[in-house]
């Protein structure tokens, strides 16, 4: 079939609940809805619009996606973002990060496809910087090679742009963190123009509905790469994943996994597993089988409904 010659191609560039401002060649931008009730477009997704107007349009298509990182919690599930290059985990010094929580995004992650890379930030906090070095460590040596570690410090712009940018060229970069790790703040630090722009979109949607903003796509200075943002999260639930793919998610158990005595173990508690004998070496952290545990478990509970 020939194209349609009345649409037009863009990026979605961020979502505002059932509304989603889309980028053209070129740089303008319309307010743009899904046609008919259909959700799904997600930012990151490279789209057809039909325009409407001077400064509206509707969803036509959606191109097919490389990836999209997603949660499913109970009854809902959250695009975080299609097509991108590599995951911005953010931790920090303090508050104390929830190591469940960045290995359920690190599980997402790795059966999206996507690269993760871990930014430790408040690293300016020395009291608390070797403890929380450790914990990271833990997590990022599960993986292998190890999932890249760096250090920053948001309050300091010029060594956060030092530290990050090298990793950001020409990749569309996801940013990802719990409430208070300091998320903002390296997103202003990155994107000067980025704290105007978050105010500018909840003036437009009037006063009192900043939290119709969720997930946003910036430019770094320069125009070469992205960087998405998203809100913080207190919840990572993996119900679209299978057993197969959060086992996937753990590669350290792959070695050991091949030498449980069945073939179909899942590692809970049949004799003769690798992945049990390895955690009651040491080999396996046991708070990394505990995660597998309680994710296997979470989504064999939501079956049962
Ligand atoms: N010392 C220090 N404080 C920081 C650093 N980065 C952020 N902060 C502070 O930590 C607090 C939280 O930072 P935000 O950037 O608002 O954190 P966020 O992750 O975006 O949090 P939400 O907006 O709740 O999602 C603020 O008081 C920041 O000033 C840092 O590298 N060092
Ligand atoms: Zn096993």
């Amino acid at each position: 079939m020939a194209p349609d010659p009345s649409l037009v191609a863009g990026r979605i560039i961020a979502s505002h609940g059932r509304h989603y401002t889309v980028e053209m060649v070129g740089g303008a931008t319309r307010q743009c809805f899904p046609r008919g009730k259909k959700s799904g477009p997600a930012v990151g997704d490279l789209v057809l619009i039909r325009p409407q107007g001077d400064s509206e349009g509707v969803i036509e298509s959606i191109q097919a996606r490389r990836n999209l990182l997603y949660r499913s919690d109970d009854m809902r599930t959250k695009q975080f973002a299609a097509n991108v290059d590599q995951l911005l985990l953010v931790v920090a010094v303090e508050p104390a990060f929830s190591p469940d929580l960045v290995g359920r995004a690190l599980v997402a992650a790795h059966s999206a496809d996507i690269a993760p890379l871990i930014i430790l930030n408040k690293a300016d906090i020395a009291d608390g910087l070797d403890k929380a070095q450790g914990r990271v460590h833990a997590l990022s040596s599960a993986y292998q090679p190890p999932i890249p570690v760096l250090l920053t410090n948001a309050l300091d712009t010029q060594a956060t742009t030092q530290a990050l940018l090298p990793h950001l060229r020409g990749k569309c970069s996801l940013l990802l963190g719990q409430s208070g790790m300091g998320k903002s703040s390296l997103l202003n630090a990155l994107v000067p123009q980025a704290q105007a722009a978050t105010q500018e979109h909840s003036i437009a949607l009037d006063a009192g509905r900043h939290t119709t903003t969720s997930t946003r796509l910036y430019h770094l200075p320069g125009g070469d790469g992205t960087l998405i943002d998203s809100p913080g999260f207190q919840n990572f639930g993996l119900f679209h994943l299978s057993p197969g793919d959060i086992e996937r998610g753990f590669p350290e158990f792959a070695q050991r996994a091949a030498h449980c005595r069945f073939y179909n173990c899942t590692h809970r508690r049949e004799p003769g597993c690798g992945v049990l004998a390895a955690v009651q070496e040491g080999s396996i952290q046991p708070e990394r089988h505990e995660l597998y545990l309680r994710i296997l478990a979470e989504n064999e509970a939501q079956e049962r409904y």
